[in-house]
């Protein structure tokens, strides 16, 4: 990993299964405040990149010691210097909203602080019902991006990699330049872009399919054997 470690300055991050205990729980696991010591230390420019709203993620970062930029709601907007970035224009129709709901979906708490996603939590986690709903969502002309946690509805134009490219080119890196670390569908098309990337070891298999690197162990303690394998140690608070 040497070789990669002197071009790497940017890590884009991802949240839910990459800083938490494991993919599918919500609770952030010690190791993500070792994986932002460590990333400061080494002086990495970090991007989380996320499907929650643009609120919970800066508000993170903020508590986690993390000043880098911040792409929220799957790409559809970004906190960049301070500047709030829309990369999505408009928003889903409440009657589109309505239609998935009725499939079995319940809105998430944060909609209220979205800007233009719906995120929708699967009321029985059947994979059935999120392709059904997907369908419905992009034959209406929206693009509908399953997180392992929920179902995001948002304008076309949206995307992780979009949002974490308009970054990139405000803050003056490339692609090459970025380790990425993610462990959802939603974070493939980044994985699959950034000079290196990987996933934590409980990812899902499109990830893992993707990434240069899984690690053994779940969650946020993969992604700190990620970031210590391609970057090199440093000092990080045991975790
Ligand atoms: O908000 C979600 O559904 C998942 O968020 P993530 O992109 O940070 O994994
Ligand atoms: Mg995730």
């Amino acid at each position: 990993m040497q070789g990669v470690a002197g071009s790497i300055r940017v890590a884009a991050l991802d949240i839910d299964g990459t800083l938490t205990e494991r993919r599918g729980a919500a609770r952030l696991d010690v190791c993500s405040i070792a994986v932002a010591r460590l990333l400061n230390a080494l002086r990495v420019t970090t991007i989380l990149m996320t499907g929650n709203s643009l609120p919970v993620a800066v508000g993170l970062g903020v508590y986690l010691g993390l000043e880098g930029p911040v792409v929220a709601e799957n790409g559809c907007v970004a906190l960049v210097g301070g500047e709030r970035v829309h990369i999505c224009s408009g928003r889903p129709p409440e009657s589109l909203v309505r239609r998935v709901m009725e499939l079995g979906f319940r809105p998430s708490w944060q909609n209220e602080y979205r800007y233009h996603e719906y995120s929708l939590i699967p009321v029985r986690r059947e994979p059935s019902v999120v392709e059904k709903a997907s369908d419905i969502v992009e034959r209406e002309g929206y693009r509908a991006i399953w997180s392992g946690y929920a179902l995001h509805i948002q304008p076309p134009g949206g995307g992780k990699a979009r949002g974490v490219g308009e970054v990139l080119e405000r803050i003056g890196a490339g692609w090459s330049e970025v380790l990425a670390v993610g462990d959802g569908e939603n974070d493939v098309e980044v994985l699959a872009r950034a000079g290196y990337s990987g996933a934590p070891g409980d990812a899902s298999e499109q990830a893992k399919r993707v990434a240069k690197l899984v690690a053994r162990s779940p969650g946020a303690r993969g992604t700190l054997e990620i970031i210590q394998r391609v970057l090199g140690g440093g000092p990080a608070p045991a975790c």
